[in-house]
């Protein structure tokens, strides 16, 4: 099956600042959550895939077509929510729903109706009025209600209060299940991201520093309490990404555990206390420390 989206060697470059080499696929059908820290680089990646922005070498594919050029025609199939879209602040949400409901011919009006409710919406009040949670749901409304193929959502959980974090994450996660829809979302919230991605890739500095399925990223990633003393040899195990000295124990973080961990670390002389699981945030963090890109 054609991928919703294959990036090849994607460079962007702006002063001060370059996405370098971006490999990316996402397969049709799933969810992927873009994490990065403020000014990774999610924004300018999204941009690229919407053919907003150029990139300098390369290849953008969306839908099975290439970006920018066949932008026009990809566009149609794609809903973009980011702070770039500008809604009409004088214009009720009624209005908008008009408005694109005149120009997508799949526009759903149950849909756009139970969204409305779910949301709590009020469709007469001018968007001007709207707080910024429900601007935020507004304008997912009005992409969701026209069944693009692919999503592509620039933060959309930013500075919702739980509750409207809560609705929209389900929302998302209604649209995945009724069709083949395919979404990519960036957040620099881990929690939101585990919570509805099949596979997740880490933005840093410009560079993707690591890019799996969401199971193998938990499954891989552990924090090995255990006695002993730090070796060079212990810092060259694969997958070994940090290690603090909290005497008398170590603490040893790895991606890469399986079950030829625990007899290499004993072959150093060291003798393991504990092996715990590590949450996605706190997995981001130990890859972002220990990328090198700063
Ligand atoms: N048009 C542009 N011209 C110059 N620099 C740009 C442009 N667009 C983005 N940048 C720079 O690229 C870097 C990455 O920005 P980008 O918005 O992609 O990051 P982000 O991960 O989305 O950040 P945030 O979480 O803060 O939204 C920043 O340093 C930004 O200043």
């Amino acid at each position: 099956m054609i991928p919703a989206i294959a990036l090849q060697g994607v460079r962007k470059h702006y002063d001060g600042f370059a996405l370098h080499d971006i490999d990316l696929v996402l397969p049709a059908g799933q969810v992927m959550g873009l994490v990065g820290v403020n000014g990774a680089g999610k924004s300018t990646l999204l941009r690229l895939l919407m053919g907003l922005v150029r990139a300098d070498g390369g290849t953008v594919e969306v839908l099975g077509q290439r970006m920018p050029q066949a932008q026009v025609a990809v566009k149609r199939e794609i809903g973009y929510a980011s702070d770039d879209m500008r809604l009409y602040r004088g214009q009720s949400l009624r209005w908008h729903m008009d408005f694109i409901r005149s120009v997508y011919p799949a526009w759903d009006e149950a849909y756009a109706q139970d969204l409305l409710k779910r949301f709590d919406l009020r469709p007469q009040q001018a968007l001007g009025g709207f707080s910024h949670g429900q601007r935020v749901k507004a304008l997912l409304l009005l992409i969701f209600a026209r069944h693009p193929r692919l999503l592509l959502l620039d933060e959309p959980t930013t500075g919702l209060d739980p509750v409207a974090r809560g609705e929209v994450l389900d929302a998302i996660a209604d649209v995945l299940r009724d069709e083949e829809r395919s979404i990519l979302f960036s957040s620099h919230n881990t929690a939101d991201i585990e919570q509805i991605a099949d596979s997740i890739a880490f933005l840093h500095g410009g560079h993707v520093v690591a890019a799996r399925d969401k199971e193998s990223f938990l499954d891989g990633w552990r924090r090995i309490l255990c006695r002993g003393a730090s070796t060079e040899a212990l810092r060259r195990l694969p997958g070994v990404a940090s290690i603090r000295d909290s005497a008398p124990l170590l603490e040893v973080k790895t991606g890469a555990f399986d079950d030829a961990t625990l007899p290499a670390l004993q072959a150093l002389g060291l003798a393991v206390e504990s092996i715990e699981p590590m949450s996605l945030e706190d997995i981001f963090i130990t890859t972002v420390r220990g990328s090198g890109n700063a």
